[in-house]
């Protein structure tokens, strides 16, 4: 009687879950699909640790809200992917949870139908349904990983992961991430500051033991092995962008100074546009300009981008009226623009090699 009263006074209702195993099982990761997943890890590990020339290039909408515009996405970005391969390695978005300042809506696994039925079992369906969609287009798979338990459920079908800059301080992710089986980017905290993500890096290098969900679903103590790929990812802040070469350089010092690999992305979106996706041409403009000229520690490019530029308001009872492959959350760069700023990116990289070719041969 006490304990029913003082333990779910708030909470409303409880609902089964279908375990990990079991959407696995229902929805499994094709074996013609899951080299793919495996290959990209390993090449962006290899560009992290400079044993590869080429560049990352994670590009996709902010949010996944319509799994047809997504995989019609994927399909425009495949084709361009396979195009500049000998240059870079692309990598779709498909984030499908997303962080909030306050309110909003959080993403495809949350509230799949966009009404604020909020039925996260169809969620996690969707997700992972998507995801794999994606892997079959003949590209690998980024996400964020917000919600430590949905992470149980999709992180054998992601090759790069991201844990944002709301939850770069948060020990649960550092946790999480000591686990997952592919790199991960920390972008800085939303107040600009680099050395969080550096700390995110180092605590999720080790092995910890945390409480979690087994496979079956159950309440776990899950030990994890420490994820040497991680990485920071620079995403401007509240203190203005932080793209240009001095914030580049500084924070690769302190990668250094922390006995880290000296390699990072640039995030073009968020704070580095100022939320202003006409922003994010400029800002990849001038990256690959420094990339041509051998600035190094840049090894990776995101890119909030989508078929139709700008974005769009959700509006429960309306959504049909919804503009196909807009963005639902922050504003994107349309179809023509990423096509133009990945060609600029995969131009500066062979500039870059051919230089250091020509030095080499000299
Ligand atoms: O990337 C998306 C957004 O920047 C992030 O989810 C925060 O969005 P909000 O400030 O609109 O809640
Ligand atoms: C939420 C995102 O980024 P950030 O954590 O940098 O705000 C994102 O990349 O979708």
């Amino acid at each position: 009687m006490h304990i029913a009263r003082t333990i779910a006074s708030r909470i409303t209702a409880t609902q089964p879950l279908m375990s990990p195993a079991d959407l696995r099982a229902e929805i499994p990761l094709p074996a013609s699909v899951a080299d793919r997943v495996e290959h990209a890890r390993h090449t962006i590990a290899r560009v992290l640790r400079g044993e590869e020339d080429r560049l990352v290039v994670v590009a996709g909408p902010c949010s996944v809200h319509d799994p047809v515009a997504a995989l019609a996405y994927a399909e425009k970005l495949a084709a361009v992917a396979a195009r500049f391969a000998g240059s870079l390695q692309i990598v779709m978005r498909v984030y499908v949870e997303k962080p909030r300042t306050r309110l909003g809506w959080k993403g495809l696994v949350s509230d799949p139908l966009l009404d604020g039925s909020e039925d996260l079992p169809a969620g996690l369906r969707a997700a992972r349904r998507t995801m794999i969609d994606v892997l079959g287009t003949g590209l690998p798979v980024g996400c964020e990983f917000l919600d430590p338990a949905v992470a149980r459920y999709l992180s054998d079908v992601v090759s790069w992961g991201s844990v944002g800059a709301r939850t770069v301080q948060s020990q649960p992710h550092r946790q999480l991430t000591s686990g997952l089986p592919m790199p991960v980017g920390f972008k800085n905290s939303t107040g600009g500051n680099v050395a969080d993500s550096i700390d995110a890096i180092v605590a999720a290098g080790r092995g910890h033991a945390f409480p979690g969900l087994s496979d079956d679903g159950r309440g776990a103590v899950l030990r994890t092995a420490g994820n040497p790929d991680c990485h920071v990812v620079l995403r401007g802040g509240s203190d203005g962008p932080n793209y240009d070469p001095v914030h580049v350089a500084r924070a690769v010092h302190q990668l250094r100074a922390a006995d880290l690999p000296p390699a990072l992305f640039v995030d073009a979106s968020h704070g580095n546009c100022g939320k202003d996706h006409e922003r994010q041409s400029k800002v990849v403009e001038d990256l690959a300009l420094r990339i041509a000229d051998g600035e190094n520690g840049i090894a990776g490019v995101m890119i909030e981008s989508f078929l139709a530029e700008g974005r769009q308001d959700l509006s429960p009872g309306q959504n049909h009226r919804l503009t196909f492959g807009q963005s639902v959350t922050d504003a994107c760069v349309g179809w023509e623009r990423t096509e133009h700023l990945i060609e600029l990116l995969a131009d500066a990289v062979s500039t870059r090699r051919s230089a250091y070719d020509l030095a080499m041969a000299g």
